[in-house]
C-alpha cells in the first residue's frame, strides 16, 4: 500500500536557557494511505511534539534540527510558514484532546466550521453555511442546523468535541492527526467519539494518526501501531503483532500491555507497573533510554543504544534483546 506520510529520523529540539532538549531524538514512522497508525507511550515520550513537527506548530525556541518529513511523496519539513498554510486544515487537519484549543469561544459553530471552507475551499458564505451543516449531520449531530447557529459554551464536552472533528474534517483532508481526543470524556462518550472516526475514516478515506497513552484504544482504533520513549520510536508493527502474536516485542511495549486492567482476571492478579519514570530530557541515560526501567538490560544495554531493526516484515524493534512472548 502507498505510504501517505513518512518521516526519517526526525529530531525536533527546544532550545532553553538549560540546554537543548530533544523532544523528538531520531523518530522514523510512515503511515499508509486509508489506514489509521496510533501513537502510544508515557506522557513526555514525544508523541506531540513528532504532530507538532509534521505540521510546524512550533514555538518560538523550537526547529527540525535533523530529518525529514514527507507528504504524499514531497518533503514538507522544508515548506515555509505560506507553503505550511496551505498544508494545515486542506490536506492535514489536528483535533485535540480539549475542543476548547480549536473552538472560539466567542464565535458560533457555523463562522468557525465556515471561515474554514471559505478559506481553503473557496466557498461563499451561503454555500459554507450549507456544508457547515452537512458536515454536523456527518458527524451525527442531532439537529444539525440549532447547533449551527450555537456558540461552544452552550455544547457539552462530546458534542463540542465531534464539532471539533467536523471542522477538522471539513476540506476533506488525506490525513487528521487525533491528539488525545477522547481523553477528557467519560467512557461512554468515548466510545461514541472513537466509533465515529472509525466510521468516517472508512467513508472518507481519511488516515489517521491516534495519539493516545492508552493502549486498549489503540487496539479499537489502529491498524499500525508505533511506541514510543523518549524522543524516538521503539517498536513498530501492525496493531496484530503487537496484541495477539508470538512473536518478540520490545520490553516497554510488554510493560504498557502488562499495565492495561483486564476485566476478566482474578481480582487478586496485581497489575505491573513498569518501575522508575521517564528520565527528564535534560539528563537521558548512556546507551538504551529504556535500560533504567528494563528488567532484562545487560552491561551491553546500559553501554550502547540499539538501532530500530525489522524483526520480521513492517515489524521493527529498537532493542538488544526483545522479549519472545507465548500466544496471548
Ligand atoms: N514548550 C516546551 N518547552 C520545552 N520542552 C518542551 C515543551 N513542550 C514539550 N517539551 C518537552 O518535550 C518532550 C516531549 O513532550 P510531548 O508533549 O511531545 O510528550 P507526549 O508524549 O505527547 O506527552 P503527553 O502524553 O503528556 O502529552 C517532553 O520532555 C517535554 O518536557
Amino acid at each position: 500500500m502507498a505510504k501517505l506520510l513518512e518521516i526519517n529520523n526526525l529530531h525536533t529540539y527546544f532550545e532553553t536557557k538549560r540546554g537543548l532538549i530533544k523532544a523528538v531524538n531520531g523518530v522514523s514512522l510512515s503511515i499508509e494511505e486509508g489506514h489509521t497508525l496510533g501513537v502510544v507511550g508515557e506522557s513526555g515520550s514525544g508523541k506531540s511534539q513528532t504532530a507538532m513537527s509534521i505540521l510546524k506548530l512550533f514555538e518560538k525556541n523550537q526547529k527540525i534540527y535533523d530529518g525529514e518529513i514527507k507528504f504524499q511523496g514531497k518533503v514538507i519539513s522544508n515548506y515555509n510558514a505560506k507553503e505550511m498554510s496551505k498544508v494545515r486544515g486542506n490536506d492535514i487537519s489536528m483535533i485535540f484532546q480539549e475542543p476548547m484549543t480549536s473552538l472560539n469561544p466567542i464565535f458560533t459553530v457555523n463562522r468557525q466550521i465556515s471561515e474554514v471552507l471559505m478559506l481553503h475551499q473557496g466557498m461563499s458564505k451561503k454555500e459554507a453555511e450549507q456544508h457547515s451543516i452537512e458536515m454536523l449531520k456527518a458527524v451525527k449531530i442531532a439537529n444539525p442546523e440549532q447547533v449551527n447557529k450555537s456558540y461552544p459554551f452552550q455544547l457539552s464536552g462530546g458534542m463540542r468535541q465531534r464539532v471539533m472533528i467536523a471542522m477538522a474534517l471539513a476540506c476533506k483532508p488525506k490525513l487528521l492527526i487525533a491528539d488525545e481526543p477522547t481523553t477528557a470524556l467519560d467512557v461512554t462518550i468515548q466510545a461514541q467519539i472513537l466509533y465515529l472516526m472509525n466510521e468516517l475514516k472508512r467513508e472518507m478515506g481519511t488516515s489517521i494518526m491516534f495519539i493516545t497513552h492508552d493502549l486498549g484504544v489503540i487496539n479499537q482504533m489502529a491498524d499500525d501501531v508505533a511506541v514510543m520513549y523518549c524522543g524516538q520510536v521503539v517498536e513498530t508493527a501492525p496493531v496484530d503483532k503487537i496484541f495477539q502474536d508470538s512473536e518478540h516485542i520490545h520490553p516497554y511495549t510488554e510493560g504498557l500491555l502488562t499495565s492495561i486492567p483486564r476485566l476478566n482476571t482474578d481480582r487478586s492478579s496485581k497489575l505491573e507497573v513498569i518501575p522508575g519514570a521517564v528520565p527528564h530530557p535534560l539528563n537521558l541515560p548512556k546507551g538504551c533510554k529504556f535500560a533504567p526501567r528494563c528488567k532484562y538490560a545487560t552491561a551491553e544495554c546500559r553501554e550502547n543504544e540499539p538501532e530500530l531493526k525489522e524483526v520480521s516484515p513492517g515489524h521493527a524493534i529498537r532493542c538488544f534483546h526483545p522479549v519472545k512472548r507465548g500466544k496471548q
